[in-house]
């Protein structure tokens, strides 16, 4: 009996252990970004603070709470709302300004009339420091009354201390009738084709001096952007940014779900996070869309559902455990807004679209030829300091595919321009700056793991950035982790697709580029690429392993710091393949 227990016991020890055996080790300082959320409690906890509270959580923020009003909600209706009173809601917000939480974002929801008094100094006093979005929530997705028109009016003063305000179709329309009331010569404006969207949006941002974001989630538009409810083809959310009378059109596909109760909450909280973690407006409304979108693909089916907000989030469990260095890497704070410019590039989505101009991606294509020649020269350094023969192997076998993959770029490039030198081309200023990193890191280092570290961003992320756009596309790694075989499935299927016409996006069918983009995006979702992209991971990881194992009884050896090295690397090469793509867009033919 006695021996019984103590093999219990001894096996309770090994399971804690294994537990605690994390990554990276030690504790790392952590700086979490702060959110508040200033909002009205759904009991159905899809939308409201409930889901703004979700959505932080999803952003690995923290957030902070003032409850403005208590609904009694479910999938079928409001049935009633009881508002805090204005002194409650002043004695919360008083708490959290005294605390001294620095806050880094700020999500406004329902306000209802008489919390307006206490709120509006409290983002007074903060709106220089802090961004603002400002969700105008006035009635619920059902129609369903939850704030008055004359709050709605009163609430206008607080937008001057947003950095955003993102109003549905409803509210734009109340809102240009709010300004209209004041001024008669605000034109009126019915939201039927896309042009009405830029119309409205431009409006209302510059009369009220404020950035907009008007949500098309109510007003789905048809393939020819006219509002179609009837043939749903694509959402369009319009960004109007004031000071720089810039307009940035979202356009997504319309996705055919009953779940979207709660999309207005979940987007601005979604953009308040993004805001929090330093992003710039328009990419932060990028991201938060696509949080969205996925949160509405992955939920639970019901009529008036809500979203799921975990979608991205990994259990617990699988969380702590060793989940690998390219995995590390990828989710490291440093990396991830550098990643998500990168493998959300607007060079990618245009080309999805077949609305790149095809100077741009003429450029790209002999910037890339060049590209290749510096990887394929890296590589060979790489070779040099190769200490085992099975790792020599596995790096000769990349020399090999670059070589083949280089004559078929020549092949393109001459076929596309026969008198075309290809001695002559030169190099622009980010394919520059993203070689000389790579060559200077070798030579700086002679360190294998460093240089392999520096090269996995371009193999995983052309894989990101192509499934992305593509927006079903396999994607390396995200796909469900314990079976591969499902994101090798997805990939079949797109190539297929994209032989037979049949890609998810909906570009010109005549048009002359369309096939070389779709060849070209396909590529990096097809198997042997994702094969390409495992092998990299699985080499990548198991050096790592090896090379803590030598080192870790080593005077000096510090994992943590090597750990934030090669995140450095990592975050450093992501961003020198965004600008990569930058130059791509920003070239023009008069320039160069
Ligand atoms: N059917 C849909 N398909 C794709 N995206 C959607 C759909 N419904 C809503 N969304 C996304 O959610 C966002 C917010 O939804 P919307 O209905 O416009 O706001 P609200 O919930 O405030 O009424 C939209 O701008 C859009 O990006
Ligand atoms: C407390 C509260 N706040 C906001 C909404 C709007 O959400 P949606 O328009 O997506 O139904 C809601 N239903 N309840």
């Amino acid at each position: 009996m006695e021996a019984f227990d103590f093999f219990l016991f001894y096996e309770v020890m090994v399971r804690v252990v294994d537990l605690c055996d994390q990554l990276s080790g030690e504790l790392a300082p952590v700086r979490v970004p702060r959110v508040l959320a200033v909002a009205g409690s759904d009991s159905s906890g899809g939308a409201g603070i409930e889901a703004d509270v979700k959505t932080i959580t999803a952003y690995k923020c923290y957030a902070v709470t003032c409850i403005t009003a208590l609904t009694a909600q479910n999938s079928l209706g409001v049935h009633n709302v009881t508002t805090t009173p204005a002194e409650v809601v002043e004695k919360v917000l008083v708490a959290i300004a005294d605390d001294q939480i620095a806050l880094d974002a700020i999500k406004l929801g329902m306000l209802p009339d008489e919390t307006l008094s206490v709120i509006t100094p409290f983002l007074a006093a903060r709106a220089a420091r802090t961004p603002i979005v400002l969700d105008p929530v006035f009635v619920a997705k059902n129609g369903d009354r939850l704030s008055s028109v004359a709050a709605l009016k009163k609430a206008v003063e607080l937008f001057q201390h947003a950095a955003l305000i993102t109003p549905n179709s409803r509210e734009v329309e109340v809102l240009l009738a709010v300004l209209r009331s004041s001024d008669p010569g605000v034109e009126e404006i019915t939201i039927s084709t896309a042009d009405d969207f830029y119309s409205a949006a431009r409006l209302l941002g510059s009369r009220l001096k404020v950035d907009v974001l008007f949500k098309g989630g109510l007003v789905p538009v048809n393939k020819n952007l006219v509002v179609d409810p009837e043939n749903p083809v694509y959402i369009l959310n319009v960004l109007y940014e004031h000071r720089s009378e810039k307009l940035t059109v979202f356009r997504s596909n319309h996705i055919d779900s009953p779940n979207l109760h709660g999309t207005g909450c979940t987007l601005s909280s979604a953009v308040a996070c993004n805001l929090a973690r330093g992003t710039s407006l328009a990419t932060a409304v990028e991201n938060a869309i696509g949080f969205v979108n996925e949160a509405i693909r992955h939920a639970d089916v019901k009529p008036n559902g809500p979203l799921n907000h975990t979608w991205a989030i990994k259990l617990p469990h699988e969380a702590s455990k060793n989940a690998g260095l390219l995995s590390f890497l990828m989710n490291h704070e440093k990396v991830v807004p550098h990643w998500q410019k990168y493998t959300h590039h607007q060079f990618v989505r245009q080309a999805m679209e077949d609305t790149l101009p095809v100077e741009k991606f003429n450029y790209f294509l002999k910037q890339d030829y060049l590209y290749l020649q510096a990887y394929h020269r890296v590589h060979v350094n790489l070779r040099s300091i190769t200490e085992s023969e099975e790792l020599q192997g596995y790096v000769d076998e990349i020399l090999g595919n670059i070589e083949t993959e280089m004559e078929r770029h020549k092949t393109k490039l001459k076929s596309r321009w026969p008198d075309l030198d290809l001695e002559k081309i030169v190099a622009g200023r980010a394919t520059q700056n993203y070689v000389n990193y790579l060559v200077e890191l070798y030579e700086k280092t002679h360190d294998w793991l460093m240089c392999k570290t520096a090269l996995m961003p371009c193999l995983i992320g052309y894989n990101h950035a192509a499934a992305n756009a593509l927006n079903n596309g396999a994607k390396f790694l995200e796909a469900d982790p314990e079976n591969n075989a499902k994101a090798l499935m997805a990939a079949r299927k797109l190539q297929q697709d994209a032989e037979n016409g049949r890609l998810s996006y909906q570009a010109d069918p005549g048009s002359a580029t369309q096939k070389m983009y779709r060849d070209w995006l396909s590529d990096y979702v097809a198997p042997w690429y994702l094969e390409a992209c495992k092998r990299g991971e699985q080499v990548l990881n198991e050096y790592f392993e090896e090379y803590v194992r030598r080192k870790q009884h080593q005077d000096g050896f510090d994992k943590g710091q090597l750990l934030d090295t090669l995140s450095d690397i990592f975050a450093k090469v992501s961003s020198l393949e965004a600008s990569f793509w930058d130059d791509c867009i920003n070239y023009s033919e008069n320039i160069y």
